[in-house]
């Protein structure tokens, strides 16, 4: 991969369920480096056009490339593995584990487990736990978690636990990071800390991101370009504060009350 290589390019997606018709002929190219936000619609394909991207839903047409690589199709722990981390809309946290634990497991795709590895622990595994456990304290720094990382992330306030899953994300060091709704059910001072967080992790731990989000604030603060869905179709894309003024856009997305 050269410098103009996008981290991710996305041709003619389309993908249905049953008859419905979710995503159709959606293009999408994501420069390293880049956040680049998705919005649209309830409804309107974003977290279809994620689900094939990250190997979940395989498109029904259409080619995806990460890095130049065609990943179209293959298995999610595959695309995991080469570098896509993800956030969900719903969290998907596990209770009755610590915040540590939690971001342990963001660690899993590095993890080589085994007969002789279990056998040998303290010889070959232990070592790799160690190195796992130093990169997670590092994000647990990063991301200000310090002060909790021992508490079960059941009773978090949504804000911290948002805050944990992006910190999961960014353990398994990923190339390509997708952030689903990471600041729904925030107040604007943690909206603003995770933007700041976000734009840190671009940075600081080289990430690009795809970013769905319904504030529109946030896409035109920190996002470098866009693409708009409506009914799974492309209605716009390019520099945010151009994007927004699309009358189709303003029709679909903004007129329908989601610009906060
Ligand atoms: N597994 C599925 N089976 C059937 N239909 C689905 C499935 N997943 C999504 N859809 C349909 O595909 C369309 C796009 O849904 P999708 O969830 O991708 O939209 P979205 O833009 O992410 O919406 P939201 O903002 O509500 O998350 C909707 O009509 C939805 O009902």
């Amino acid at each position: 991969m050269n410098a103009t290589t996008p981290i991710l390019e996305v041709e003619g997606i389309e993908r249905r369920f049953g008859g419905l018709v979710a995503v159709t002929g959606v293009d999408l190219r994501l420069m390293p480096g880049e956040i680049f936000g998705l919005v649209g619609p309830n409804g309107s394909g974003k977290t279809t056009l994620t689900n094939a991207i990250t190997g979940f839903y395989p498109p029904n047409k259409g080619r995806i490339r990460l890095a130049g690589e065609d990943i179209t199709g293959r298995r999610p722990h595959r695309i995991a593995a080469l570098g896509v981390a993800r956030t969900f809309q719903n969290l998907a946290l596990f209770n009755g584990l610590t915040v540590l634990d939690n971001i342990m497991l963001g660690r899993h795709i590095h993890m080589r487990p085994g007969v002789f590895r279990t056998a040998l622990y303290w010889w070959l595994a232990r070592p790799q736990e160690i190195a796992n456990r130093a990169i997670c304290e590092e994000i647990i720094e990063f991301l200000q978690l310090e002060g909790i990382r021992h508490e079960m992330v059941d009773g978090l306030p949504i804000g911290l636990k948002k805050r944990v899953e992006l910190a999961r994300a960014l353990a398994a060091e990923p190339r390509l990071l997708i952030l689903d709704e990471p600041m729904a059910g925030m107040n604007q001072e943690e909206k603003e800390y995770m933007a700041r967080f976000i734009l840190d992790a671009r940075a600081e731990r080289g990430v690009s991101v795809l970013l769905i989000e319904h504030h529109m604030d946030v896409i035109t603060g920190i996002c470098d370009r866009m693409l708009a869905l409506n009914y799974g179709e492309m209605i716009g894309t390019g520099i945010p504060r151009e994007v927004i003024k699309d009358p189709r856009v303003v029709e679909a997305y903004i007129g329908r009350g989601h610009a906060d």
